[in-house]
């Protein structure tokens, strides 16, 4: 099983397009009932875009609303299961409505259910991929949702904007929609704040959220909102992809927002009236390579290798090909076995760094645009997200396994914990050795290893190193 990690020069005609509608598209807050007119009209707009040459597909909320409707309940409940079962009854009877609308156009679709499990096993990953190819090849519409029914927490996505951005990052896609209750994304919650104003281009999205205000919680029955959006924008733009923020009431901007992308160029002056209100957020202009991005954002970390500043230095150079050798390892934290993904911690005095990392965690959080913590790319400066960004979104994004957000929460505790010196997550990597081997022969040369282990598979202890650099 192999995937060519090259990404095709793509006719900007045909199009790889992934639209996301989160519950409140989908269902009635307040009966549950399913939104037909919403529906359907997604449906004639994707058949269109098939029509006009372009794959879509489809990642689709509402198994758990549809679900509640089925039994007649007026909230989801509290336990696990109950939210389980919901979901297992309502996925059924949605993938069932999605395929009635689009059998009345002739188009077949595709269910694929995923959970972080199959995103963080190279294999089951790179399967999904090629049948999530192969279903696009065979001009079918897929349509995804998360397999609820056995999504536990450390599995979890947690929300379908997410799992959104990964899937258009698994097929290389050109377009991530992500349709909602609202036009763009505005400076304020529109609803609240009559100053708010429209965000209609977005270049860098960890500087957008240092300016504008993302505190909405999402719908009543779904679990996304602005900030899980904007994640999911960093992670898609981060692949290479561009994200559009627009309304679900009108699919059919769809088209016309891909054609007023094409023809303006992303600095067209603002006030054009020709424009379809969306905001439509950039891709970096260094994309990364799809397993470097898988390692970042695919992989739950199963360990951590502590190091010195050294070693961090090194890693940032460019010559170092981001592997790390022995000499710089400090400490190993949990178990893990040889190729598994491990988180990269650089131990450095707190000193007179400790004031400013303590004011602002948060700037931490700011430099999440992967493409910038390669050793083989320019490092970024880190430029600052309100701390109050919330410990929810530092959890969804250490969920993540994004190094920043952890690097955020990490340094809360450790600062305070300890003074003098500090612990700050710096990227992720694959190991090469397990965690006993990488103990045994940390700070120690390379021409060591072999004196201690009786073998020695490779002179670094962990390679494929995504980094970031710290200020
Ligand atoms: N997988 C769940 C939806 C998860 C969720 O809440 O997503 P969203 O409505 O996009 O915030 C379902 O189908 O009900």
């Amino acid at each position: 099983m192999t995937r060519d990690s090259s990404r095709p020069a793509k006719a900007q005609r045909h199009l790889t397009i992934v639209i996301k509608l989160g519950t409140s598209s989908i269902v009635s807050e307040s009966t549950h009932q399913p939104l037909l007119a919403i529906l359907s009209s997604i449906v004639e707009t994707v058949v269109k875009l098939r029509q006009d040459g372009h794959r879509v597909v489809l990642v689709s909320s509402g198994a758990i609303g549809v679900g509640m409707r089925r039994m007649g309940v007026k909230d989801r409940g509290k336990t696990l299961a109950g939210v389980q079962a919901l979901a297992a009854i309502g996925q059924g009877r949605l993938i069932a409505l999605w395929d009635q609308l689009f059998t009345q156009l002739e188009q077949p679709i595709a269910q694929v259910l995923l959970t972080r499990g199959e995103v963080s096993d190279r294999t089951r990953y790179l399967n999904a991929c090629n049948t999530l190819a192969e279903l696009l090849s065979m001009g079918v519409v897929p349509i995804v949702n998360e397999n609820d029914t056995v999504s536990v927490s450390e599995i979890k996505f947690g929300d379908n904007d997410t799992l959104s951005a990964i899937t258009a990052a698994m097929i290389h896609a050109d377009y991530l929609f992500l349709m909602t209750d609202v036009d763009c994304l505005y400076t304020a919650n529109p609803r609240k704040d009559p100053a708010a104003q429209p965000v209609p281009v977005v270049s860098d999205v960890a500087l957008i959220r240092q300016s504008v205000s993302v505190k909405s919680s999402g719908s009543a029955l779904g679990t996304g909102g602005m900030e899980t959006k904007l994640i999911a924008a960093e992670l898609a733009s981060g692949a290479g992809v561009t994200t559009v923020i627009t309304n679900s009431k009108t699919p059919a901007s769809i088209s016309s927002i891909i054609a007023y992308n094409l023809l303006h160029p992303p600095d067209a002056p603002a006030g054009d009236a020709s424009r379809p209100l969306h905001t439509v957020f950039l891709p970096k202009p260094n994309p990364l390579a799809d397993r470097k991005w898988w390692i970042l954002h695919g992989l739950h970390s199963a360990g951590t290798i502590v190091v010195d500043e050294g070693a961090h230095r090194a890693l940032s150079r460019r010559e170092s090909g981001g592997r790390l050798l022995p000499a710089g390892v400090l400490a190993v934290q949990g178990t893990f076995a040889q190729q598994q993904a491990v988180t990269i911690v650089v131990r450095r005095r707190g000193g007179e760094h400790a004031d400013r990392l303590r004011r602002s965690a948060s700037e931490l959080m700011a430099v999440p645009t992967p493409g910038e913590y390669t050793p083989d790319q320019v490092p970024g400066t880190p430029s600052g997200t309100p701390a109050a960004s919330a410990m929810a979104l530092q959890h969804r994004m250490a969920a993540l396994g994004t190094a920043s957000a952890v690097s955020a929460e990490r340094e809360g505790e450790d600062l305070e914990a300890d003074g003098e010196w500090e612990e700050v997550e710096v990227g992720k990597g694959l190991s090469n050795y397990n965690s006993w081997e990488i103990d045994k022969v940390k700070g120690l040369k390379s021409s060591q290893i072999e004196g201690v282990l009786g073998y020695a598979d490779s002179e670094h202890v962990a390679g494929n190193i995504t980094l970031r650099i710290l200020a």
